[in-house]
């Protein structure tokens, strides 16, 4: 036996830890020389996970336009991000663009604005978006237009009026932050997972039509990250919810997924679940029991009323 550990296993051990790492060498470098000095547009950049994905691009190299509708903040982010430490590949000071996504004009004339400056985008992650909390049957038509057009229409039309530009130089990489709820609707999330299964329609389709330009679609699907999702999430009568839950306090931490997003960026990967087993899980009873998980999601529905009435 020991003969065998020490002639065989042993060597056999080292050789696959050495190629795996070697490969892992290999697949950062790719990433590094993807992203250097790659135009990186990121929507949402104000707060939570899109302000950790422009720490990571940044630090990449990457020539970062930081969207969001707080200019101040963008100002601030941009200066943090500047007064960091040296890191290993040259960084570039980044644009920022102050629009709201759920304004089409608004839309339009900062595409034109970052086309006027970059002359193309490499990458547009598309991470802004809204959550919503109620009861269909109380909720204001208008809560859940503005939810679409804050995580649906404002990404497609900024996307469309990236996408002409991408075609020409048959180069871009499209990527959006859908959500576990793009998969699977839960109770009381009816315009938030709606805006999601809607997104990734959207981009499963693109994703196929514009594969003859070479052109990469990236859809991720994170569960619960720990920002302030919660905190700006809009109520049944258009109010802000306005309040730390604990599914999100006890989230990922968004450090950890920014990094998940630029590994699968880097890796052109297609799709991505970043979830625990629980919630992937939950994506395969959809598809192959259906009937059981409604009965969850109705128990569910059940216990968080009897929850809030008590
Ligand atoms: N946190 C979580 O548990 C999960 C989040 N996600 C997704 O991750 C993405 C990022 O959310 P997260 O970081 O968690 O939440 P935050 O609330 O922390 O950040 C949301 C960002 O979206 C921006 N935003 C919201 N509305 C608009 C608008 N109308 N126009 C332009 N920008 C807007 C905000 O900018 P500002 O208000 O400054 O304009 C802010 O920068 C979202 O798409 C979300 O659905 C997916 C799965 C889980
Ligand atoms: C074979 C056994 C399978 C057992 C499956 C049981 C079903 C469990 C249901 C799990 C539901 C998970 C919901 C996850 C939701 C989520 O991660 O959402 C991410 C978000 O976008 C969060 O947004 P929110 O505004 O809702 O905080």
């Amino acid at each position: 036996m020991d003969f065998i550990t020490s002639t065989a296993v042993l060597p056999l051990l080292f050789g696959c830890v050495g190629v795996f790492s070697l490969f892992k060498l290999l697949q950062r470098m790719r990433t590094s020389a993807y992203l250097r000095n790659a135009v990186v547009v990121i929507t949402g950049a104000t707060s939570g996970l899109g302000r950790e994905c422009a720490r990571v691009f940044y630090t990449a190299g990457a020539k970062l336009v930081l969207c969001g509708r707080n200019r101040e903040a963008l100002e601030e982010l941009t200066e943090e991000l500047t007064a960091s430490l040296a890191t290993q590949v040259q960084t570039h000071r980044p644009y920022t663009v102050t629009f709201d996504l759920a304004d089409p004009g608004a839309i339009v004339a900062a595409a034109a604005e970052i086309l006027q400056r970059f002359g193309h985008v490499d990458v547009l992650l598309n991470n802004a978006g809204i959550s919503y909390r109620g009861a269909i049957v109380d909720t204001a038509t208008d809560v859940d237009k503005k939810v679409m057009e804050t995580n649906y229409f404002g990404p497609v039309a900024l996307t469309k009026a990236l996408l002409p530009s991408m075609i020409k130089r048959r180069q871009g990489h499209v990527v959006v932050i859908s959500s576990i709820q793009g998969k699977i609707s839960i109770p009381f999330r009816s315009a938030y997972a709606a805006s999601k299964h809607a997104t990734q329609a959207f981009f499963d389709c693109l994703r196929a039509e514009v594969e003859q330009y070479e052109i990469q679609v990236t859809v991720l699907s994170p569960g619960y990250i720990h920002t302030n999702l919660s905190l700006h999430a809009v109520t049944a009568d258009g109010s802000t919810y306005g309040v730390m839950d604990k599914t999100t306090a006890q989230g990922r931490s968004p450090v950890e997924v920014a990094r998940d997003v630029l590994a699968a960026v880097g890796k052109k990967k297609k799709e991505v679940i970043l979830a625990d087993l629980l919630p992937s899980l939950a994506i395969y009873l959809r598809t192959l029991a259906p009937g059981l998980f409604f009965s969850l999601m109705a128990s569910r529905a059940r216990k968080e009323r009897k929850s809030k009435n008590s």
